[in-house]
């Protein structure tokens, strides 16, 4: 019998094959080639591209690092990677790059990317991944450069099975280092049981709509924010930072559109109680930049743009434009899960986050510095999306087996 692990929502990204990878060692060209005005060529077997204005040189070329042919990279036929390039006033060389410079000009240099796939990615899979696989993914996750990681929930496994194994994923990454590994707690037993585990962050999620907090936590908004003022102060007793979860910032599944005011209300609460940071959800996707910005303006208002985060959910594939107008207002942390994986099982229809291999991609095309390594991403979001070769005790046998010999040497 195969484990059926999660499933990869955005097949575009994976990583190169030795099939492909081989005849590009071989026989790819690895310097870009000028064809014509403005188009260039980056590999011998690539397609043609034309993205670069016709003022740049092929000096300026040669100053990009280009991954190899792009269609390996992503399957994305005629995109290309351009990590260390960012639109500067020193390329601002003609009219339509100014136009450019406009609109980028506010975006971050820095972006902090909170990935949430082994808790928000996996919490709606049905069948259940052993805790060695979680525990693989976080560690492959952590070395691909994510400052942080959202490693579980301590809800109730009655509500969330697949997050029963809460207390072993974290004393399982105790000594990880380089990365922050929060954790989900709905109330002060919650938090007792991830502190005792030894998490040393956590996350704490109201909502903006009366029905979701019902469905999601049963019980109203009011008394969902009195909870988490006895989980802020128990933290804060411990100098342990909270992340205060907004969810339904622009729709509910059951109310329709949600107002701005009930977003500022439940922010400002949040920040009352000693919230570090404040995630904004759209937890079903269904946000654009016309429903996206004036809620972000309302929040504005009362939140520090330092401690403000957006977590984008892609149902209708508006995740990318919404987290853009984000970063245009300033916003410099984004949530995002790799391989798209995602839903919340108490929101009905809510597909995937945003996958972190899009946010990362686009990110580097804008030059803003993530730090993350998007080939070790791609090899994380492989291996949860992709059902393994191996029975699942033979697979598990193994993960115990590399973590031993890692503990060894
Ligand atoms: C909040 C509760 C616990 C209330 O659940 P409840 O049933 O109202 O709780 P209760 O206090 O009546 O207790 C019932 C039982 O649960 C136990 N219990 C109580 N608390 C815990 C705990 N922490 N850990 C383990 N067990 C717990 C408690 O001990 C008791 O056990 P029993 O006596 O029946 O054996 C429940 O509704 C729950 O766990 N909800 C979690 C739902 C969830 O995880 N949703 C997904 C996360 S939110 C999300 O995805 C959105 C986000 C953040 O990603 C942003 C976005 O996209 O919008």
């Amino acid at each position: 019998m195969l484990i059926q692990k999660a499933v990869n929502k955005v097949s575009r990204w994976r990583p190169l094959g030795s099939k492909e990878f081989f005849p590009l060692l071989f026989f790819g060209k690895m310097e870009p080639e000028i064809l014509s005005k403005g188009s260039y060529a980056c590999f011998s077997n690539n397609k043609k591209g034309a993205f670069l204005s016709q003022s740049q040189t092929k000096h300026d070329l040669r100053n990009f690092s280009f991954y190899p042919a792009p269609e390996n990279v992503g399957n994305i036929n005629g995109a290309f990677y351009m990590p260390h390039h960012r639109y500067s006033s020193q390329h601002s060389l003609s009219p339509e790059r100014n136009i450019n410079h406009k609109l980028l000009g506010s975006i971050p240099e820095s972006v902090t990317i909170v990935e949430v796939s082994p808790r928000d990615g996996l919490q709606n899979e049905k069948e259940i991944v052993p805790t060695a696989v979680k525990v693989e993914l976080i560690k492959m996750l952590v070395s691909s450069g994510l400052p942080v990681v959202e490693a579980t929930s301590f809800v109730s496994p009655k509500w969330v099975p697949q997050l029963a194994d809460a207390k072993d994923v974290v004393s399982a990454i105790q000594g990880i280092v380089g990365s922050r590994c929060p954790v989900l707690t709905p109330n002060l037993k919650g938090f007792e049981a991830a502190v005792s585990a030894g998490a040393k962050e956590v996350a704490i999620f109201a909502a903006a709509s009366e029905s979701f907090s019902q469905s999601n936590i049963n019980c109203s908004i009011k008394d969902s924010l009195a909870r988490y003022r006895d989980v802020a102060l128990a933290a804060s007793n411990l100098s342990i930072p909270v992340r205060g979860y907004i969810s339904c910032v622009v729709g509910c599944p059951v109310e329709g559109a949600v107002p701005p005011s009930q977003v500022v209300y439940v922010a400002q609460e949040l920040l009352n109680m000693g919230c570090t940071e404040i995630s904004l959800g759209d937890t079903i996707g269904v946000g654009t930049p016309g429903t996206v910005i004036p809620m972000l303006e309302a929040v504005l208002e009362v939140v520090p743009i330092e401690k403000l985060a957006v977590h984008f959910h892609d149902t209708y594939g508006q995740a990318l434009s919404n987290i853009l107008i984000s970063l245009q207002m300033g916003i410099r942390t984004i949530d995002s899960s790799v391989s798209g994986l995602g839903g919340c099982p108490y929101a009905k229809g809510a597909s995937g986050n945003v996958a972190t291999e899009d946010v990362v991609y686009m990110l580097n095309g804008l030059g803003v510095k993530t730090n993350v390594d998007l080939r070790k991403l791609m090899l994380a979001g492989e291996f949860i999306s992709k059902p393994p070769l191996l029975p699942p005790s033979f697979e598990v046998f193994l993960l115990n087996a590399m973590a031993l010999l890692r503990t060894r040497w």
